[in-house]
């Protein structure tokens, strides 16, 4: 009998990642907040609000019940999104128990602090549950396709790092990579989506290939800048975490980071353009949270700034660009 898994969060990715486990024939619950959603999935074998037109794989359970799935496995891995990530291990703490094993795959940091998400696991859960992060280029809709993928996995645990990518990993479609660089695999996932945001802007104002491909290699620059001052290395923003996801959601429209910037671009307001995607739109509020992790560590993200000055302060998105390319010039 495979090790089971429990997934938190009924979502696009958190359903994506249900599938790539239970397709590997390990038992996977997946846990969703609404009860009509997921006694929806139950009858239907499907998550039709999220990742509709796939069928889920037989060892695919849905649950409304986080006892039930605190209890069901020694894994637990979280996929809310990095607002709602706090709340989540708030509500799973009174059933952790010593076996259990914690991996995230939220992308984002921590509201109003800007913290990495591995300190909002240290306030609420300790040091003691063996921790990792997925994070790396992979879009929902690709991997339920089960189209070929490869993602990084980064854990203070050699143990669970190796466990977990066997688990994950499959022959045919899936690739895990290890690193053990945990700040920077957080990182990367989070600026990238501000970046990305950056990219849609600039495609909706009608700026060509040479604007976006500036975006993503300055972008790349800070990413880099900000996650050495809090101790990465430099090497894992050139890995999947870093280099990879900013290349995909910069120039893909499956990414709806990219799609929010695209609808800005084109004129919407802010409130407006979230609404239109109808799914989270991390890079939101991971442009605020950069902003202040930035400032804390006085590291200069002028890309970041100015994405915030739009979101944040209203500066049209025109002008933006202008304060880049008039900024002074400077060595690469
Ligand atoms: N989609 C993708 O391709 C990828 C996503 N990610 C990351 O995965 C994370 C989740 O995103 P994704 O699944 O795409 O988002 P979606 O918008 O597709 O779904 C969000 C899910 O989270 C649930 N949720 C929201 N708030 C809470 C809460 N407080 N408690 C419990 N559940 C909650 C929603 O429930 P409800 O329907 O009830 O609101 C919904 O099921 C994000 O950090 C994202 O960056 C990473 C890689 C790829
Ligand atoms: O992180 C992602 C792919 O790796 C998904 O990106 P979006 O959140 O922009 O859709």
């Amino acid at each position: 009998m495979k090790a089971s898994v429990s997934v938190f969060g009924a979502g696009s990715y958190g359903s994506a990642l249900a599938f790539c486990l239970s397709r590997n024939l390990h038992p996977t619950h997946l846990w969703g907040r609404n009860s009509t959603d997921i006694a929806l999935m139950q009858r239907e074998r499907c998550n039709s609000k999220y990742l509709d037109g796939f069928t889920f794989p037989e060892h695919l359970a849905p649950t409304g019940n986080l006892a039930e799935a605190m209890a069901a496995s020694e894994y637990l891995l979280v996929v809310v999104p990095s607002h709602a990530f706090a709340d989540m291990l708030s509500a799973m703490k009174p059933y952790i128990k010593a076996h259990h094993k914690l991996i995230w795959a939220s992308k984002g940091l921590e509201p109003n602090t800007g913290r990495l998400l591995q300190d909002v696991v240290h306030d609420i859960l300790g040091d003691e549950i063996p921790r990792a992060v997925l994070s790396g280029p992979t879009f929902a809709k690709e991997m339920a396709a089960g189209l070929p993928t490869a993602i990084t996995l980064s854990s203070t645990s050699s143990e669970l790092a190796s466990e977990f990518s066997q688990m994950l990993h499959n022959p045919k479609s899936f690739r895990v990579y290890l690193n053990d660089d945990l700040i920077g695999v957080q990182l990367g996932g989070a600026v990238k989506n501000v970046i990305a945001i950056g990219a849609g802007l600039a495609d909706g104002l009608g700026f060509g290939a040479n604007a976006r491909t500036a975006l993503i290699t300055r972008g790349l620059a800070e990413m880099t800048r900000l996650g050495v001052s809090l101790g990465a290395t430099s090497e894992s923003f050139m890995g999947m975490a870093g280099l990879g996801d900013l290349v995909l959601t910069c120039t893909d429209n499956q990414s709806r980071n990219r799609r929010f910037g695209l609808a800005l671009g084109q004129g919407l307001e802010v409130e407006a353009a979230i609404a239109s995607i109808g799914q989270v739109v991390e890079g939101y509020r991971n442009t605020d949270e950069v902003h202040i992790l930035a400032k804390q560590q006085g590291v200069e993200m002028p890309i970041c700034e100015q994405i915030y000055q739009v979101l944040y302060h209203g500066k049209p998105a025109k002008e933006a660009a202008l304060a880049l390319l008039s900024r002074e010039q400077t060595n690469e």
